[in-house]
């Protein structure tokens, strides 16, 4: 396939989904009972993804919808100094809140998020703000899985997988299941089934692919083979620092491992990962580099203390690529 490289187009990718707030614990090794204070950042995993897209050069735009409040503003702000279009960053006018996510940092294996997700403007975005115009003119969608969660939003989003395919935009499926946000398992794999049946790449850690597949333990044989009964042409199957495999309909299979680095916190990862793999694709490289690159940005993102603010630049990746040893397991 080609993998969405369109010089024409004015947009490399565009992410749907959540423009969130994170607030990271100051304070490491240390219950949140014990955290007296928090750093802000922007958060929300596709607006990660789109930033660090941004910081790799790509060009990227934004479609969600923010709070009419000060968060909100701070959001749109901090997305467009990072050089990502925010025109169709609609803001909310009925009052619905900037969602939050406090993160804990007890250890570099004890991380933990609590999400305030209640009546949040992302999950408000409605179909009619959805802008066919704006979705061809990209040459990658990337959903974010929690978008799918509570209409209109999911409504909204399923729109713009439609638009997509009907334009020829790739569409790139990053589940990013987030517990909180949905009433159940058993919709959510309803709702990914049909989006990733859809898209062109699916993204997702194994247990995401078990939610997916509302099941537990399930294998990589498994989901590749009931994908590619689909549309999908590339699938990415995560397994933290176990590493990363990509397959391809075609029957290749790579491998990534991860690089060693001194991890500060967890989080993080998964959206570096994203945005240095599409960044790989987009400039041309194959899967088996493209899979090394994601690895090393979750690697630099994972020593340092947020997600959107740390994004690697390309030459930090590169460096870490041909200098850091990878973790064997
Ligand atoms: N402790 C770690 N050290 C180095 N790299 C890591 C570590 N944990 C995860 N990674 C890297 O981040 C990638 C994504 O992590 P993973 O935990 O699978 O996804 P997510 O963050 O979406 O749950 C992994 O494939 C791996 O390359
Ligand atoms: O996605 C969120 O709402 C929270 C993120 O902003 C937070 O930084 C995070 O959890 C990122 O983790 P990842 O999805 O593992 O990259």
């Amino acid at each position: 396939m080609s993998n969405g490289a369109n010089s024409a187009k004015k947009f490399d990718f565009i992410a749907i989904g959540r423009a969130c707030i994170d607030l990271n614990a100051a304070e490491y090794n240390r219950p949140m009972e014990e955290t007296m204070t928090f750093v802000k950042y922007v958060g929300g995993s596709p607006a990660n993804i789109a930033i660090g897209g941004a910081r790799l050069g790509l060009k990227a735009g934004f479609i969600g919808k923010i709070a009419d409040d000060q968060h909100g503003r701070f959001i749109e702000k901090y997305m467009s100094d990072a050089g990502i279009d925010t025109s169709q960053l609609v803001v909310d006018q009925e009052g619905h809140k900037t969602g939050l996510a406090f993160t804990e940092i007890k250890s570099p294996e004890e991380c933990s998020i609590l999400m305030y997700r209640d009546d949040v403007a992302d999950l408000y975005l409605r179909t009619d703000e959805v802008d066919e115009e704006y979705i061809q003119q990209a040459g990658m969608l990337l959903v974010s899985g929690t978008a799918l969660a509570q209409s209109p939003s999911r409504e909204a989003v399923l729109k713009a997988v439609q638009l997509a395919k009907r334009n020829g935009v790739k569409i790139v499926f990053e589940l990013d299941y987030r517990p909180y946000t949905w009433k159940n398992k058993e919709e959510t794999a309803v709702y990914y089934s049909i989006v990733a049946e859809q898209a062109d790449i699916v993204i997702g850690t194994r247990d995401e692919y078990d939610v997916m597949e509302n099941s537990e333990g399930g294998s990589n044989d498994n989901t590749i083979s009931y994908l590619f009964g689909h549309r999908p042409e590339i699938i990415v199957i995560k397994h933290g620092v176990e590493g990363s495999y990509a397959y391809t309909k075609s029957g290749e299979v790579f491998r990534a491992q991860a690089y060693k680095t001194k991890v500060l916190k967890t989080f993080g990862a998964g959206d570096s990962y994203a945005s240095a793999f599409l960044y790989a694709l987009i400039t041309g490289k194959d899967i088996g580099t493209a899979l090394k690159y994601g690895s090393a940005s979750a690697s630099i993102v994972v020593s340092k203390h947020s997600s959107s603010e740390a994004m690697p630049t390309v030459e930090e990746i590169e460096e870490l690529i041909s200098n850091q040893p990878v973790i064997h397991s």
